[in-house]
């Protein structure tokens, strides 16, 4: 099955085919800990029988993810290994992960397309936890990009409601959101989450009334609240182009009307946006007519400098080669050497809880004696 996908080549990506219409691609955003995975799942069991979602996990640091994923990028890239290979801490190891998947953009978008033949009408793709990693990344920019100019493509942004009390951060949260809305250029739906936990209704007077968002930041006296006066009269555009939604992943309140609105961006794709990504698509077919640039001045071209580090490729049969491929179907190898690490992070747990409880145990003798002596002096 591996070696078919690899048989995948670029021209399958072809772009002189047009926008299709399914599968749509809705792409989960969100900070860490809102509730990307969660809500992901939910959405998934919501849109099951009317969607039959195809579902794309893009976070490769996540444990486990609660939902079964066609396409995993923990099964194309093993991000421990691109940390121990590259020499990388966890958020460069998550970026790297990130671009050797890209790597492999077109087989992956071939895999949607064919996804979307056998009548999955939607692909849900869920996110890394650290969102500047999707967002700001090249690979990010590729995939949202690449999907986009194939299929009718979606954001949803998920934001913590609780978190999002405090008037600074929800400003915070919202300059994040203006941000992905104006770089993606796509349909753009705030999932309000964790309604369960406190009601959402405040987010949307701060979004609709301005006095009553002031009167919220006057509890509040800081340089930031100020700063986040000023930005809340330049949302106000943003705020009128945004849809949103209270939902709660955790219990499934209000995905019936999640599912509308989600619709209804994808009508909002096909009527404004389509044309913008049409025209991108065209420009990439021409670009791709007239092939690679020259440089202009090949005697300026100047010389490549080593990196630091010394970084070098890994060698050619570590393991850690770029190849996608469905769940279940992870080489044995990579595997066991997951699972040898896992018992080494656990023995590593184990050894550190032993430590913690003798350091305690040490502690409180050496407190119980100085009490003993203390006593025995009184005496
Ligand atoms: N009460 C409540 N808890 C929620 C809800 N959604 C998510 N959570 C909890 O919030 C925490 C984070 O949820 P995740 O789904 O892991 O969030 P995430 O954004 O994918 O996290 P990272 O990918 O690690 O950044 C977990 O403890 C969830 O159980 C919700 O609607 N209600």
């Amino acid at each position: 099955m591996s070696a078919g996908l690899e048989d995948i080549k670029l021209e399958a990506l072809s772009l002189s085919e047009g926008i299709r219409d399914s599968p749509v691609c809705i792409i989960v955003l969100g900070m860490a800990g809102s509730g990307k995975t969660t809500f992901t799942r939910s959405l998934i069991q919501h849109a099951q029988q009317e969607f039959n979602p195809y579902v794309v996990n893009l976070d490769p640091a996540c444990r486990e993810v609660p939902y079964a994923a066609h396409v995993d990028i923990r099964d194309t890239v093993n991000y421990r290994e691109v940390m121990k290979q590259y020499q990388l801490g966890p958020n460069g190891g998550i970026v790297t992960a990130l671009n050797m998947f890209t790597t492999k953009m077109a087989q992956f978008a071939e895999l949607v397309r064919r996804a979307g033949e056998r009548g999955h009408k939607w692909c849900i793709i869920d996110t890394p936890g650290q969102i500047e990693v999707f967002t700001w990344s090249a690979s990010g920019n590729i995939i949202t990009e690449g999907l986009a100019t194939m299929f009718p493509t979606i954001v949803v942004y998920v934001m913590d409601v609780v978190r999002s009390a405090c008037p600074t951060t929800f400003m915070s949260n919202m300059l994040y959101a203006c941000s992905i809305l104006y770089k993606t250029r796509l349909p753009f739906l705030v999932a309000l989450n964790k309604i369960d936990l406190q009601d959402c209704s405040f987010v949307l007077d701060w979004m609709t009334d301005f006095e009553i968002f002031q009167e919220a930041l006057e509890q509040e006296q800081s340089f930031l609240s100020n700063l986040t006066r000023s930005m809340s009269l330049t949302l106000d555009t943003f705020y009128e182009n945004l849809s949103t939604c209270g939902v709660s992943a955790k219990t499934g309140v209000g995905f019936a009307q999640l599912l509308k609105k989600i619709l209804e961006c994808v009508t909002q794709y096909e009527q404004d946006y389509k044309p913008v990504y049409e025209k991108m698509r065209k420009e990439r077919l021409a670009e791709q007519a007239a092939g690679p640039k020259p440089a202009d001045n090949v005697e300026e071209a100047g010389v490549a400098v080593p990196l630091g580090l010394g970084l070098q490729d890994p060698p050619a049969n570590s393991g850690n080669s770029v190849f996608l491929m469905a769940p279940g179907l992870v080489p044995q190898s990579a595997d066991g050497d997951d699972e040898q690490e896992d018992m080494e992070e656990d023995a590593k747990g184990t050894a550190e809880d032993q430590n913690f409880h003798s350091f305690v145990q040490n502690h409180l003798t050496v407190q119980q004696n100085k009490r003993d002596k203390q006593q025995q002096n009184l005496k």
